[in-house]
């Protein structure tokens, strides 16, 4: 095969985009010097030999995978480690730290994600300063390596449902740790199996035979220098899972193992030393840590999808297949309008959930500055915002992983695509840190309170706000504005009929856990279009705040993606706009045509938007994704790695086919 530096397909893409990648790619790094940064730190971990797989990951057994992975852990901590990137965490966390890209040199995930994402905040968040000062400087420097083990195999969901227990011993002025039955023992924790030798356990703690809830104490699971489980510690990894295999999720049991007292995070909470118990004023200040993980969620879930949208139209757009007209050349797969439809829309959701995690990052900081000045009064909004962005992300973005892979025909299903590891690792948001149902309801929660609240006068939080207004909905608007408060109308419907039918079930005779239980359905739909409507609203404000900023080619780009993917959510919708606005059948045609112009305008500069995401090839890890767009030659060199290809005849047809062809078995 020709060795060309881009295939020409890529090349004219390339060269009839309308606007100015670069600029777009500085936009979503949240400015030039951050991109510069970004790319630097790039260079100097991709270019490392010693960081690429010379056999790809997924021709390795399952423990040559995680040695694999641990090795190329302490080759980056190293490297980020002498680069300053790891300093003390929390001043380190900033949004445009969301764009990294460093830990992509995992395929499926790093063996020491827990240290940093849970360990090392869970640390910050909930450990006084004597705590921090002692435990930070240690998990820093990778003197400790720690987890994070809160699910157990009976429960995860239901905190108040788990086992494991800490008893307080005044006598000797410790805890100690058991585990009291077989479902009781931790299940899941990335990093545990044999990574680490800390984990903070999240345990029922018990003083003189009384419960006082669910307490984070840091438990040392093996020896320093030995990494042997330490004595009463049963601990290993659970096996084989749909994605993240290289993270090293493990189970953990204890036998009586004891602790020092001042192992217990006590930030919020304390045991004095005869053992009297002093709570925190608000239990709620220890949601923080859980607040930010989910923020940093809705970025990792869009993340995902903006990789696997690169993959998909890189691809499509060197990729020919069938005929549009007779007599003429196969066309590029992305001048069919039905795989623009599929795609396209992956682009302007990255975009949305990429925006809104800024938008909602800056929420959170300045949430936690009114914190530290004693204002909690955002804290209610800030988690039922939380919740559902979480659910929405998570779920559309792995709805549109998958859409990504079946776009590309039967090369979305080879592993060296990495499409079906994305969609791996994209589903597992959809349950970690909170299952997506189970945070629906929590802000279902928040909304039928909020309800109850503007039934009462009171004024709501800003994204809240237009549940008050209780008017039907006017006359169509197809303007943008319009098709977002039209969201508003079916967010305020469908809350106003879940709120009535939970009264129905409650008057009718059931207890408000059983109307609550069966009104949930309903629940939960009012939850996500709340959400819905919150997206919808704050992608606009962003793409006007940044168009004042951008070029006018940039503007004009960013406004066709918000314009396309408020009318696909509209015709998505139809069914509720129908039911809750004064939405027409003519009205959802003139949206059609309008969609369909979109996705013509769109078109040209497709390849461009996704070359702006700026994934270098190591970070793609694909070959129907690369740079220069030869799918074909590096499907078949990676396709060449397989062992099996070592050698032109595997040693199994002489041991068995043979003999079964000879008859001679
Ligand atoms: C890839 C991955 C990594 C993980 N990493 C960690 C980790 O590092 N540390 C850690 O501690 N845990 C970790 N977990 C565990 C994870 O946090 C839990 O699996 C998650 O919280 C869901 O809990 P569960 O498994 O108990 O599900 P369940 O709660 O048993 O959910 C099962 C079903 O029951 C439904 N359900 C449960 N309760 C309700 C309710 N009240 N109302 C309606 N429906 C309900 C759910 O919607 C779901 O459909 C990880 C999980 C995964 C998949």
């Amino acid at each position: 095969m020709t060795s060309i530096e881009v295939n020409p397909d890529l090349q004219k893409e390339r060269s009839t985009c309308t606007f100015n990648i670069e600029e777009l790619t500085n936009l979503l790094d949240t400015g030039v010097e951050h991109t510069a940064k970004r790319r630097a730190l790039e260079d100097k971990i991709f270019n490392l030999k010693e960081l690429k797989d010379v056999v790809p990951e997924e021709f390795l057994s399952h423990k040559d995978k995680y040695e694999n992975a641990i090795r190329k852990a302490v080759i980056l901590h190293t490297i980020l480690q002498s680069n300053g990137s790891i300093k003390n965490i929390s001043d380190n966390l900033d949004k445009s730290n969301f764009r990294s890209t460093s830990h992509s040199i995992f395929k499926d995930g790093s063996p020491f994600l827990l240290h940093f994402s849970m360990f090392v905040p869970t640390i910050v968040g909930q450990g006084d300063d004597e705590q921090k000062n002692y435990w930070l400087e240690k998990a820093l420097k990778m003197e400790i390596i720690g987890t994070y083990a809160q699910t157990e195999l009976g429960h995860g969901t239901f905190i108040r449902g788990l086992e494991t227990e800490a008893t307080y011993d005044e006598n000797t002025e410790e805890f100690i740790i058991n585990s009291p039955t077989p479902t009781s023992y931790k299940w899941w924790p990335g990093g545990l199996g044999h990574s680490s030798n800390y984990c903070i356990v999240m345990a029922q703690l018990k003083i003189k035979g009384k419960s006082h809830g669910m307490k984070p104490f840091v438990v040392q699971i093996r020896d320093e220098e030995t990494h042997m489980p330490m004595p009463g510690v049963k601990v290993g990894e659970i096996g084989a899972k749909l994605a993240f295999n290289t993270v090293n999720n493990g189970f953990l049991g204890f036998d009586n193992v004891r602790i020092p007292r001042r192992h217990m995070l006590m930030r919020f909470s304390q045991v004095l030393k005869d053992g009297t118990f002093k709570s925190s004023s608000n239990p709620k200040l220890a949601y923080g840590t859980m607040v930010m993980v989910r923020v940093t969620i809705v970025n990792t879930a869009c993340t995902l999808l903006s990789k696997a949208a690169t993959i998909a139209i890189r691809y499509s757009a060197v990729r020919h297949q069938s005929q549009l007209k007779p007599n003429k050349p196969e066309p590029q797969i992305l001048d069919y309008v039905t795989q623009q439809h599929k795609l396209f829309i992956s682009i302007a959701t990255s975009h949305a959930y990429m925006f809104c995690s800024y938008w909602l990052w800056d929420l959170f900081t300045n949430y936690r500055n009114e914190q530290n000045d004693g204002n909690f009064g955002r804290l209610p909004e800030l988690h039922a915002l939380t919740c559902v962005l979480k659910v929405i992300s998570s779920k559309d973005c792995t709805a549109l992983v998958e859409r990504c892979r079946l776009s590309c025909g039967g090369h979305g299903f080879m592993l060296s695509s990495n499409l079906p590891q994305l969609y791996g690792l994209s589903t597992a948001a959809c349950t970690y840190e909170g299952e997506n149902t189970v945070l629906l309801l929590q802000t279902a929660r928040a909304l039928v309170k909020a309800w109850d609240q503007a039934s009462q006068g009171i004024a709501l939080n800003p994204t809240m706000a237009y549940l008050a207004d209780r008017t039907p909905a006017g006359p169509w608007n197809s303007s943008l504005d319009g098709i977002i408060k039209a969201f508003q109308k079916v967010s305020v419907g469908k809350l106003s009929s879940s709120v009535s039918s939970f009264h129905e079930y409650a008057k009718s005779g059931l207890s408000m856990e059983d109307a609550w239980n069966k009104a949930s359905v309903q629940l939960i739909g009012a939850a996500e279009a709340y959400g819905r409507a919150v997206v919808l609203s704050v992608y606009k404000a962003e793409v006007e705040r940044y168009s004042k900023i951008v070029s006018s080619s940039l503007q004009t780009v960013l406004s066709d993606l918000l314009e396309m993917y408020i009318i696909y959510m509209a015709l998505e919708t139809t069914g509720d706009l129908l039911l809750y606005t004064q939405l027409s059948e003519k009205e959802v045609k003139a949206l059609q045509r309008r969609y369909e112009d979109l996705l013509e305008k769109i078109r040209p500069n497709a390849v461009g938007l996704v070359d702006a995401f700026d994934y270098r090839d190591e970070v793609l890890h694909s070959t129907l994704g690369s740079y220069d767009g030869f799918a074909y030659e590096h499907l078949m060199e990676e396709a060449m790695k397989s062992p099996l290809n070592g050698e032109p005849v595997n040693q199994s047809f002489h041991k068995y086919v043979k003999p079964l062809m000879k008859g001679k078995i």
